[in-house]
């Protein structure tokens, strides 16, 4: 199977790195990106086919993954759109462009939208994906597993759950960073130094996810073994409690989710 990844910017190259370590591709990947500067480091890697012709390309290869920015989606599709023939699969990478758009951008049935994350850079990516009903059992098996590649990836049944998961777990590495970052700010506050502060904080991150990962106990569960009667994280607990901290990082999720709904009636 042949393979090309039109955009290789984070995603795409993240991508198109898993996927080269995959036993379903033949050959190499071909990739193509708009911008001179990223064609010259992506040829530096020496991992991929990096390709000038992107009609020549697509002609080529059987699956086409899209990553570029949602607003230069209908560009994209406006050149590709003569190269491109029925049997190809096209995945989609980017937020809020819905299979309906890609299908008539592209004048093409098979479609799978998938919603990947940042962390797919160090083979912990978390992706969702839905496919277009004129995708086979077997098409969208081999999908799931080139997604595979990059981490986890779990079927949801339609694009509404790809907006949803996009609020989840697409932008939340973002929140994520964020919590960490106001930690960090009150470690250097203490004064802690930067460094200290750093692996503090990140190693706080890691053992409680992985301690999390290892058990059956829930978060609250988790949370309770951790604060003891009257001590220093029930003042902590009390005071986010306080502040309606859960309900704000709830807003901020469906604020990411209705982004991504309000994005796709636009492209
Ligand atoms: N970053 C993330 O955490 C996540 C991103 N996504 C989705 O992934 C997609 C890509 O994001 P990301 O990788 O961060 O973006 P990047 O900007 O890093 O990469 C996109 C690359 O595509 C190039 N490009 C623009 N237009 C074209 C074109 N017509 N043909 C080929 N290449 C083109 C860009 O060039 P130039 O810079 O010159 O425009 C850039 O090098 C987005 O749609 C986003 O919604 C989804 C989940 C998480
Ligand atoms: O912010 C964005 O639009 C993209 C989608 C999910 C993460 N980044």
């Amino acid at each position: 199977m042949k393979v090309l990844v039109i955009g290789g910017g984070n995603m795409g190259y993240t991508y198109a790195k898993g996927m080269s370590k995959s036993s379903l591709i033949d050959g190499e990947i071909l990739i193509y990106d708009a911008s001179e500067v990223q064609t010259i480091k992506l040829k530096k890697k020496k991992l991929f086919k990096v390709c000038n012709n992107l009609q020549k390309a697509v002609e080529e290869v059987d699956v086409i993954f899209l990553v570029v920015k949602p607003y230069h989606a209908m560009d994209l599709f406006d050149t590709m759109k003569s190269s491109v023939n029925q049997s190809q699969i096209v995945v989609s990478l980017m937020a809020g462009v819905s299979i309906e758009a890609i299908q008539s951008g592209l004048g093409i049935n098979k479609v799978v939208r998938a919603m990947p994350n940042l962390p797919a850079k160090v083979g912990l990516g978390m992706t969702s994906y839905t496919p277009s009903e004129e995708v086979s059992r077997i098409e969208l098996l081999t999908i799931s597993k080139l997604l595979d590649t990059t981490g986890e990836a779990i079927y949801v049944e339609n694009e509404m759950f790809i907006d949803k998961s996009t609020g989840i777990s697409g932008s939340g590495p973002a929140y994520v960073f964020y919590f960490m970052e106001s930690m960090m700010q009150a470690a250097l506050k203490m004064g802690f130094s930067q460094n200290d502060s750093k692996v503090l904080v990140t190693q706080t991150f890691e053992g409680a996810v992985k301690l999390f990962k290892e058990s059956d106990l829930s978060p609250t569960g988790w949370m309770n073994r951790v604060a003891s009667k009257g001590g220093t994280t029930r003042a902590a607990l009390d005071s986010m409690k306080e502040n309606k901290v859960e309900e704000l990082i709830k807003d901020a999720a469906f604020a990411a989710f209705d982004r991504a709904v309000e994005m796709s009636g636009k492209y």
